[in-house]
């Protein structure tokens, strides 16, 4: 046999999506450099666009990582470089993807090098039955906090509580949101209005959303093990309740903390931006004042490029700078930075307080509401901006945050909290570094 033959070989798959392709890859990078074989698999839409942002030539020619693909099952959008709309993308991971990854797993196996552990994105269940079928182990990655869980995992309490969904859209605006839901040990004092929001009204998206995630997170309960990209002293409550429900969970970031510390330099070009970075705003940047910028990212890119008032671009104009795709680790990482406005999702979340920077959370969708509840909370890193906000209270809360004394405390403690990243990722023993030595243990240890 040769050394190439004898490496075991994990198959990565995350959901066809720019949140779970990112921690999947510098997980996938890890791996690579403590010597497993790699096979990443995208979707083709998503496999064609890193192609398009990336180079024809970055994803290959590596001997030991290689990408493979399999189809979504979807109409070609006319906007090649928009996301794909959740819900169709949902129904497709449950409907189609289960066939061509059985025939992927299927080829590899007949491969020189079949694949001897498989580590599936947590909302691509389905990969559990093929990797049943084929006696292959499984273990799965929750890409958002592990808090966010322990939410979903909720949803048929409050449905069998009756207190979801909402009788009709009053109560939305009457006050009931802020409801106290007391149900999670680890998460006091958390409202309903934190909970995941597909489960608020009734509506066939909606609807499909919380079946999808209840299915995701039953299935959950089944896998041998599960990883987050997030490290134990920061959410070690919610690791205690987590463990008397679920497989061992264990937090191994901050991923890009790993990233630096462990891949090798050889596997730098391969990147996992959909988009093709601007990173001439790295040199604006550099022209600005320490702890002078405010970040604003809500990476929602759907539709053609937001279109702004003239009033707005002749007022930002000489101060501000606009950008469709930005090198966000590196601008968190600036000087300049002085905070961050954002969407929550969980990697916005982690990378900033990574980068000790404090947000301003402005939670969208899904788990990105109990993101923002935990780094308000439970944290201290962010301040909160209420959905029907007006553009004056923005304006306070964000000069709150760079000038005024709460935007001070919440600095204190994002930088309290990269320390403590940054400790859980240090050799030898940091608790995300030590759960990374048992994953590399579990992951050889299959037959
Ligand atoms: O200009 C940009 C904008 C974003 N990013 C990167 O893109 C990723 C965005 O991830 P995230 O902040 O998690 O947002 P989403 O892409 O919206 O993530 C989806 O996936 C996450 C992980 O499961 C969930 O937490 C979110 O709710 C879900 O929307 C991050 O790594 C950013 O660094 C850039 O590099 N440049």
């Amino acid at each position: 046999m040769s050394s190439k033959q004898k490496k075991p070989h994990v198959l990565c798959i995350p959901a066809p999506a720019q949140g779970h392709i990112n921690p999947f890859l510098k997980l996938a990078k890890i791996l690579n450099s403590k010597g497993f074989l790699i096979t990443f698999v995208n979707t083709e839409f998503n496999h064609q666009r890193l192609l398009r942002s990336q180079g024809s030539d970055a994803l290959s020619g590596f001997p030991t990582f290689s990408f493979e693909t399999i189809p979504d099952g979807l109409p070609t959008p006319e906007n090649l470089d928009a996301s794909q709309e959740a819900v169709p993308l949902c129904k497709a991971i449950d409907e189609l993807f289960l066939d061509p990854f059985r025939s992927l797993l299927t080829k590899l196996s007949a491969s020189d090098s079949p694949v001897t552990y498989i580590v599936a994105d947590a909302i691509m269940g389905f990969t559990l039955e093929a990797a049943k079928e084929m006696d292959i182990p499984e273990i799965l990655f929750w890409t958002a906090g592990a808090a966010s869980l322990l939410c979903f995992e909720q949803y048929p309490n409050l449905l069998d509580k009756g207190l979801m969904p909402l009788q009709d859209s009053s109560f939305l605006v009457n006050g009931y949101l802020d409801t106290i839901y007391d149900c999670i040990p680890s998460m006091p004092g958390i409202r309903l209005k934190d909970i995941p929001p597909f489960i608020r009204m009734s509506n066939p998206g909606d609807d499909y959303m919380v079946e999808f995630f209840c299915r995701q997170v039953e299935r959950a309960k089944t896998a041998s093990a599960i990883i987050f990209n997030t490290y134990h002293e920061l959410e070690s409550d919610i690791f205690g309740t987590l463990s008397s429900i679920f497989p061992p969970c264990y937090g191994i970031g901050p991923l890009n903390f790993l990233e630096k510390e462990i891949v090798h330099k050889s596997l730098a070009s391969i990147k996992s931006n959909l988009w093709k970075e601007e990173i001439e705003c790295l040199k604006w940047l550099d022209s600005k004042e320490p702890l002078s910028v405010i970040y604003v990212n809500f990476d929602l890119v759907i539709g053609d490029s937001a279109i702004l008032p003239p009033e707005f671009l002749a007022e930002t104009n000489n101060r501000g700078l606009l950008a469709s795709w930005c090198p966000q680790e590196q601008v968190l990482n600036h000087q300049s930075i002085g905070g961050f406005l954002t969407h929550s999702g969980w990697n916005s979340t982690i990378e900033s307080i990574s980068s000790g920077v404090p947000m301003i959370c402005w939670p969208f969708y899904s788990d990105q509401q109990p993101n923002c509840w935990m780094s308000c909370n439970k944290w201290g890193v962010a301040m909160d901006i209420d959905v029907n906000v007006k553009s004056d209270e923005v304006a306070e809360t964000v000069i709150e945050l760079m000038n005024g004394e709460r935007g001070k405390e919440t600095r204190k403690n994002a930088i309290k909290w990269k320390i403590k990243a940054e400790e859980a990722c240090a050799l030898p023993y940091g608790s995300s570094m030590v759960n990374m030595e048992k994953l590399i243990r579990m992951l050889q240890a299959s037959p």
